[in-house]
């Protein structure tokens, strides 16, 4: 049987976090979604959080999976989970660099091959309209969180951060959820929070590079 890579697209405000490898060296300077191997004995959801926690320090919550296994070699296949941040900051460690991409910047990075075909469905998934409640701490959100949740309804509670912004306390705390917007508008009223729906900007027309020229199949 083939071997599980998990590799996590952590979605938050409309971009998807991409990291740039290190090594081997034909795989250097390439970028990739987080994640690595499952261990014998772990489910992909525990693979996804250890990985995410020693690679990243951050800690994730697995939200679902992007369709699809592609093949990475003989023996050896990539699966896609989506993920939220639900503690802490995402600082590389084996990694050089990470960056967050918008649905309009996903194709400027050069990924290994196997992770683009994943790319035209995490596109799409950014470019949805999010809506969102936003609290000033954490526990008025884990409050609401609960709530969602025990009227049957998935809700995570992620940490919000602005580009630039350093890595300090004073930040909000969002909550997502598949309960309608109405719901979680009301609820976020209720709790003193602020509703939105965040839509993902278009690029401005003739600006930037050209999308690449993506395979239709991962190339082996
Ligand atoms: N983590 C990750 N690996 C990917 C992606 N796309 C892709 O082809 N790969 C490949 C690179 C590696 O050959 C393999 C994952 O191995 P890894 O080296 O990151 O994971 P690991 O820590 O469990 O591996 P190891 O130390 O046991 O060798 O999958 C991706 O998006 N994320």
């Amino acid at each position: 049987m083939d071997q599980v890579v998990v590799g996590a697209a952590v979605v938050r405000r409309g971009a998807v976090l991409a990291a740039r490898r290190t090594s081997p060296p034909e795989s250097a300077g390439r970028w990739e979604l987080p994640g690595g191997k499952v261990e014998a004995g772990e489910t992909p959801v525990a693979a996804v959080v250890r990985e995410l926690a020693e690679e990243l320090g951050c800690t994730v919550a697995v939200t679902g999976w992007v369709e699809g296994r592609v093949p990475i070699r003989p023996g050896l296949v990539l699966t896609v989970a989506l993920a939220r941040l639900v503690d802490g900051e995402p600082e590389p460690v084996e990694h050089d660099e990470v960056r967050w991409l918008t649905a309009a910047e996903v194709h400027d990075v050069d990924w290994l091959e196997p992770d683009r075909p994943f790319l035209p469905a995490l596109v799409a998934l950014l470019a949805k309209p999010q809506a969102r409640g936003v609290f000033d701490d954490r526990d008025t959100a884990e409050e609401v969180v609960a709530l969602l949740r025990t009227e049957g309804y998935a809700a995570w509670s992620e940490r919000e951060a602005f580009a630039g912004e350093d890595d300090d306390e004073d930040h909000s705390w969002a909550v997502v959820t598949d309960a309608p917007d109405v719901r979680l508008e009301l609820l976020t009223e209720e709790h003193e929070g602020w509703f939105d729906v965040l839509v993902a900007t278009e690029p401005a027309l003739g600006t930037g590079p050209a999308p690449l020229d993506l395979p239709r199949a991962p190339r082996r």
